[in-house]
């Protein structure tokens, strides 16, 4: 085992060494902290080979990495990264209370909305943050991650019902470890708040870009599906302000500026639709739907695309034979 934690430094986890949690993990180890990775199919490759991560920022390479493929050989954590797909998260119960400490903390880095409800109800809301990724990242080989573009992280703490959590002192020292790694890091004082922006971009284009078979720049380019685009991102925000969390009509054209930027992108759910891995619709449609319907606001649009995405991964699993 890799153990370089000095006095008053963080123990990380990564339960899902994937895209996201593969590159920020390593980020973290290449600048001395202590990093414990869960694996899945390519455990065997990683703890063999390490990892090899190709990024817009400089490749690296680790070649020795702590990697376990079960919770139960991994020891207690400061920090609990989940980073595996929402469709998977049914693991948690299990994953979670050997590996987080009695005074750690859960992070949430997943998409979507509602997550940290569901991690409170296993290791108490006391042990839980929420992470939103700004970030362009795919798992290409075992144990080969590739980091196209962006990496910022906006962190926040959760409170029962996300009642806002203010700034605290262990977001901070998180935000260092981060920091330290070159992640730039945004504190948030209200996590809700700060789902709904990062969903202004999810919706619209994770949606379409299944339902269309589009990327982003395409969607981009042609008037109807840019109109569309703008329409989901204002249903987004009157999702937002039914639970009390006002969005400035602005934020649209800031979202639609950094796409229009961005290098051309497949998302991540087209990715899964693509490859016929179960889509996040419920954590990334489906529950910021329900919320804003149960806060007496009707979401047409988003209504629409949620039933036609969950008609489309219905029949991906048909197809899936894993
Ligand atoms: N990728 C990105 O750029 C971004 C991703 N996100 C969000 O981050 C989350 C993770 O996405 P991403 O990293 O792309 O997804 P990946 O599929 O790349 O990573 C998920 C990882 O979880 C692993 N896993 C699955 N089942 C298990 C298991 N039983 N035990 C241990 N590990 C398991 C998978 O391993 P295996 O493949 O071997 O099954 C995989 O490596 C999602 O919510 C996504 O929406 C947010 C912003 C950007
Ligand atoms: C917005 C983006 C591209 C990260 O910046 C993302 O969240 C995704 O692909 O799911």
């Amino acid at each position: 085992m890799i153990s370089t934690t000095p006095k008053g430094d963080r123990r990380y986890a990564i339960l899902g060494t994937g895209a996201l949690g593969g590159y920020y993990g390593a980020c973290l180890q290449r600048v001395g902290l202590e990093v414990h990775f869960l694996l899945h199919r390519d455990y065997q490759h990683v703890r063999e080979q390490g990892l090899v991560i190709e990024s817009a920022d400089g490749d690296f390479t680790l070649p020795v990495v702590n990697a376990y493929d079960d919770v139960a050989q991994m020891p207690a954590c400061d920090v609990v990264i989940v980073a595996l797909k929402t469709t998977q998260n049914h693991l948690l119960s299990d994953m979670l209370p050997p590996v987080v400490k009695d005074d750690g903390v859960v992070l949430v880095l997943q998409n979507g909305m509602g997550i940290e409800q569901e991690v409170a109800q296993l290791v108490g809301s006391k042990r839980v943050m929420g992470g939103l990724c700004f970030l362009c990242s795919n798992k290409v080989e075992p144990g080969h991650i590739h980091h196209l573009d962006y990496k910022q992280i906006t962190l926040g703490e959760y409170l029962p019902d996300y009642q806002p959590g203010g700034l605290t002192q262990r977001m901070r020292q998180i935000a260092d470890d981060f920091e330290r790694a070159s992640i730039p890091i945004t504190l948030a004082e209200d996590l809700l708040l700060a789902r709904w922006q990062k969903l202004v971009w999810n919706i619209p284009y994770n949606g379409l870009s299944v339902v269309l078979d589009a990327t982003t720049n395409e969607l981009m380019a042609d008037n109807s599906t840019r109109s569309l685009v703008e329409q989901l991102m204002g249903e987004v925000l009157a999702g937002a302000s039914a639970t009390g969390r006002k969005i400035s009509d602005r934020f649209i054209q800031t979202m639609l500026d950094y796409t229009e930027k961005m290098t051309p992108y497949r998302t991540s759910m087209k990715i899964d639709y693509d490859e016929r891995r179960p889509l996040e619709v419920e954590a990334i449609v489906g529950n910021p739907l329900r919320v804003a319907t149960a806060a007496g606001t009707d979401l047409p649009l988003i209504s629409m695309l949620y039933r036609q995405l969950k008609f489309l991964d219905m029949q991906n699993r048909r197809f899936n034979t894993d």
